[in-house]
């Protein structure tokens, strides 16, 4: 199989989706692979690092796209790479479809079978979303540290405080990978740590992890406003796979926030659970003010420590990619009971249900769209 891997152009996207140790594997298998010229050089990684590899480096992304089989990506392609695509192209990446609609009617018009990262699931994991939300967790607590400090446009408070001073409020809403690694970053700097779900046995689970050092709370609307009211810091972490984001922080409770707080909406890939977070940042540009609150809500955290992040997402993608192009995606898909979850879109209809019910379109299982012929393990 050719797999092509092009440069991201999200804004600040470092990261690529593939080192060049991902494509010594690829390359031992049989496989082509052809890298945009300086695709790594965010991430580390120069073109002499894929030669030696094994990888073609090639000067144009319309040209990666137009000779591949399966491209390789990290974020969901922008609107001036929907051209590129093409009947039968398989394209293995981070999608986030219900937040992107205009994506999914490209990719469903033009007859991309289109595998999301964020939809793989094994045991209850979502293993090529957990590196990213680990990477995104930490950050998350580090990033809105930064943001209380006064330059900042925050509140002018040190987390940690010192003796004889209070130490800052974290909360934090949805206790899963980024929400346990946000608390486990925002505890080591000595916050008052504060986690909410859903799930009364992640709960406990938390509780185990973290003992007296953190507070946990059910997730209703009563203990989400109070909790809200009191923090210095929000992370927001909460996920329905595939689905978009369920909108928990209402304006009113953001009102109620004190002055230079700061929101870090980590969950906005899906959409976001504040409502007054209304629109995607960039790393350029990372915040906005409303109501004396500070909003942060970066797509691609990952992205701005991309030599970390490329290295943890090319660990648990390759694997994944091999079974792809070494079958052939309808065998790898009927034979990967994980992978078959991550498949969005195929032969122009939406195969994951949370995104179909989102977006308004029907549902076919990938049986139907992608499967015929090969039986289902
Ligand atoms: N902005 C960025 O750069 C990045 C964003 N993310 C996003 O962060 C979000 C969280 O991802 P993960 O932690 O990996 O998901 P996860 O599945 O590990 O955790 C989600 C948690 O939310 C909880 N939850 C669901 N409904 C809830 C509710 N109503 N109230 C409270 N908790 C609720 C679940 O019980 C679960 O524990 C996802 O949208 C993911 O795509 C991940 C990485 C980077
Ligand atoms: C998960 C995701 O959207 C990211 O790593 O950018
Ligand atoms: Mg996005």
């Amino acid at each position: 199989m050719i797999i092509g891997v092009p440069t991201e152009i999200k804004n600040n996207e470092n990261r690529v989706a593939l080192t060049p140790s991902g494509v010594v594997q690829l390359v031992a298998h049989g496989h082509r692979v052809l890298v945009e010229e300086n695709a790594g050089v965010g991430s580390g990684f120069v073109n002499e690092d894929y030669l030696q590899a094994g990888a073609e480096i090639i000067a144009k992304a319309k040209d990666v796209w137009a000779t591949s089989d399966m491209i390789m990506k990290v974020k969901e392609p922008l609107p001036s790479e929907y051209e590129y695509f093409k009947k039968g192209l398989i394209l293995f990446t981070y999608l986030h479809l219900a937040a992107e609609p205009s994506l999914a009617e490209a990719l469903k018009n033009k007859g991309v079978t289109a595998i999301a990262y964020e939809t793989v699931a094994s045991n209850g994991k979502l293993p090529l979303l957990t590196p990213m939300s680990e990477v995104a967790g930490r950050m998350a607590a580090q990033i809105g540290a930064q943001f209380l400090e006064k330059p900042k446009g925050g509140k002018g408070i040190l987390l940690s405080g010192v003796p004889g001073v209070n130490r800052g409020k974290v909360t934090v809403i949805g206790g899963g990978v980024v929400g346990t690694n946000a608390a486990k970053i925002a505890v080591g700097l000595g916050a008052d740590v504060t986690i909410i779900d859903l799930n009364p046995e992640r709960l406990r689970e938390l509780d185990d992890l973290f003992g007296s050092s953190i507070q946990t709370l059910i997730s209703n609307p009563v203990n989400i406003a109070s909790a809200v009211a009191q923090a210095d810091l929000l992370i927001c972490a909460v996920l329905i796979p595939g689905a978009k984001a369920p909108t928990l922080v209402t304006e009113d409770m953001v009102k109620s926030m004190s002055k230079g707080s700061v929101i870090v909406d980590v969950a906005i890939d899906q959409g976001g659970i504040v409502e007054t977070v209304d629109h995607i940042t960039t790393h350029d540009n990372p915040t906005y003010e409303k109501h004396g609150v500070v909003h942060y809500a970066v797509a691609n955290m990952p992205g701005a420590v991309a030599r970390t992040s490329t290295i943890a997402l090319t660990n648990v993608t390759v694997p994944y990619a091999l079974q792809i192009a070494d079958k052939g995606v309808q065998k790898a898909v009927a034979e990967n009971e994980a992978l078959k979850l991550g498949v969005n879109v195929a032969n122009g209809e939406i195969t994951f249900k949370a995104v179909a019910h989102d977006l308004g379109y029907t549902y076919v299982p990938v049986e139907t769209a992608l499967l015929n012929g090969f039986a289902s393990v």
